[in-house]
């Protein structure tokens, strides 16, 4: 049953392996490095969860819910929305989003979001196991039936959830909704006859071909290789850690967090919870970043009285690492919504810079700078850890066009870099248009800039991170697991490069 085209079918049959997800997983830490596209989509809600059997029929006191429904509920919801077409990031928002999901227990909404990722992570496999137990495809209308069946399968291959207690939930919430409801006895039938057949359907896939759209693993087969290939697409089935960039004390944090410091400086932590109960958020002694994403502003060197622009700042990670380490920083972005973030951020960090909402496409700053930081929107394949919808929500298409919009952006804001300043231009990507290409097509046409290579000992020693070009090119199988903190880091590409004249 192809649930969502996924931009592809699935590719060849092979390797076994897979992992088990503990459920409930902890809360997904927030993104500090989202790509900026918004898909509408206005779908319909979920009915609200059935009454539960045992439920009060005198109707003095208020039914209880079966224990869990509201929990898959809510996952259902929001996998709807997303196969659908919207942003992971704001299906989940409890004010743009679905709002039962803030509605839950600290306990469900982790148990919802455990589901919400492993099924998304994982669309390619649990569509092809779907596909093998039905004889024809539902039909494109039938989208809530599929998030059920979605969310049911995700609980039977991959998290720790009773296939009984998977199974009978999906059929409650399949019953429950007017829509769905003729689609109860399928559910059932589908998801029992999944729970028998599992370990023969999983032994047979290749969980990194499906799970990744044929468009993205062709590309990274003709940049990586295809042992670089396949280690990103194996990479991407992983949960991405928390990564904290602290004010200062990094070791003192770590021991207090129970954390380890990372070469680069950055604290990692294993989420438990909401980070704003973490020790230290209140305080305003660390911004949650992850640990490649701090490197960066740190091409700058020493920034103490230097006036440096952020340019596409919000939600403002890149900002605090710069006025932490002492710049004078403006920090510009078009979107009202996300400077209002970096305001918080910053407010709660004690930090300062001088906002701008303002498009860069018509933005005219007065005077020059001695450095300035371009995060370029982009397509952000380099954090399909955090955000897998990514992988279902975009394209070559959009890849082509942010290519475009980037060479733009790029060309503006070398005009405002000071003779004998500094240039880094960023993305999240993996892909070379957004990255290499870029600055290739960049010095090709700005003679007055040259790259100054990016040395391993400014990124914590790290050389595999560095590519032949001297430019910054990290990949998230780097950096390895140890035991009890999780490995990996966010793709990302940064060059640095210094006007000349
Ligand atoms: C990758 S995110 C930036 C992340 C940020 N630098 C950080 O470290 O937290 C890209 C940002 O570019 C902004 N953006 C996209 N197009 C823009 C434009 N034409 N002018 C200004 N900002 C833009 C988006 O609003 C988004 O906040």
């Amino acid at each position: 049953m192809p649930v969502r085209p996924a931009r592809g079918a699935p590719g060849p049959v092979a390797q076994p392996a897979r992992r088990r997800t503990k459920a409930p997983g902890a809360a997904a830490p927030p993104a500090t490095d989202p790509g900026d596209e918004r898909r509408p989509l206005a779908r319909r809600r979920l009915a609200a969860p059935p009454r539960s059997a045992n439920a009060s029929r005198s109707g003095g006191s208020r039914p209880a819910l079966k224990p869990g429904l509201p929990a898959r509920a809510a996952a259902v919801a929001i996998v709807d929305a997303v196969l659908g077409g919207r942003q992971l990031d704001a299906a989940l928002d409890p004010v743009e989003g679905d709002s039962r999901i803030g509605a839950l227990p600290e306990r469900d909404r982790a148990l919802a979001r455990a589901i919400v990722g492993v099924s998304l992570r994982r669309i390619g496999q649990i569509e092809d196991a779907l596909g093998r137990m039905m004889a024809r495809p539902l039909p494109q209308k039938a989208h809530l039936a599929r998030a059920i069946l979605v969310v049911g399968a995700a609980q039977l291959l991959f998290l720790d959830v009773p296939d009984h207690a998977a199974v009978s939930l999906a059929v409650d919430l399949a019953r429950a909704d007017r829509q769905a409801t003729h689609h109860a006895n399928l559910v059932n039938g589908v998801l029992r006859r999944l729970a028998r057949e599992k370990s023969f359907v999983l032994a047979e896939q290749d969980e990194t071909r499906l799970n990744t759209p044929p468009w993205l693993y062709a590309r990274w087969q003709a940049a990586y290789g295809e042992d670089g290939a396949a280690a990103l697409a194996a990479a991407h089935l992983q949960e991405a850690a928390l990564d904290l960039g602290v004010k200062a004390d990094a070791a003192t944090w770590a021991e207090r967090l129970g954390g380890r410091v990372l070469p680069t400086g950055a604290v990692r932590v294993t989420p438990r919870g909401p980070v704003e109960r973490l020790d230290g958020y209140l305080e305003g002694a660390w911004w949650v970043q992850d640990a490649a994403a701090a490197l960066p502003p740190r091409l700058f060197g020493d920034v103490r009285g230097k006036r440096i622009a952020d340019l596409c700042a919000a939600p403002g990670g890149k900002t605090a690492a710069l006025a932490a380490a002492g710049a004078t920083v403006t920090a510009v972005d078009q979107s009202a919504a996300r400077l209002a973030r970096l305001r918080e951020n910053l407010a709660r960090l004690r930090l300062e810079a001088e906002i701008v909402e303002a498009d860069l496409r018509t933005w005219a700053p007065e005077t020059t700078f001695d450095g300035v930081l371009l995060d370029a929107p982009c397509s952000a394949t380099g954090t399909l850890r955090r955000h897998p919808d990514i992988a279902l929500t975009k394209g070559p298409e959009d890849v082509a066009g942010l290519a475009v919009l980037q060479a733009d952006l790029l060309a503006r804001a070398a005009a405002w870099v000071a003779p004998g300043g500094l240039l880094v231009y960023c993305t999240c990507s993996l892909e070379r248009d957004e990255g290499e290409d870029q600055i290739a097509a960049f010095l090709a046409s700005h003679p007055d800039f040259a790259r100054v290579p990016v040395e391993a000992a400014e990124i914590g020693g790290i050389a595999d991170a560095i590519n032949a070009d001297g430019d910054l090119r990290t990949l998230p199988f780097q950096i390895a697991e140890t035991e009890g903190s999780r490995g990996g880091w966010d793709g990302f590409f940064a060059a640095r490069l210094r006007r000349t004249s």
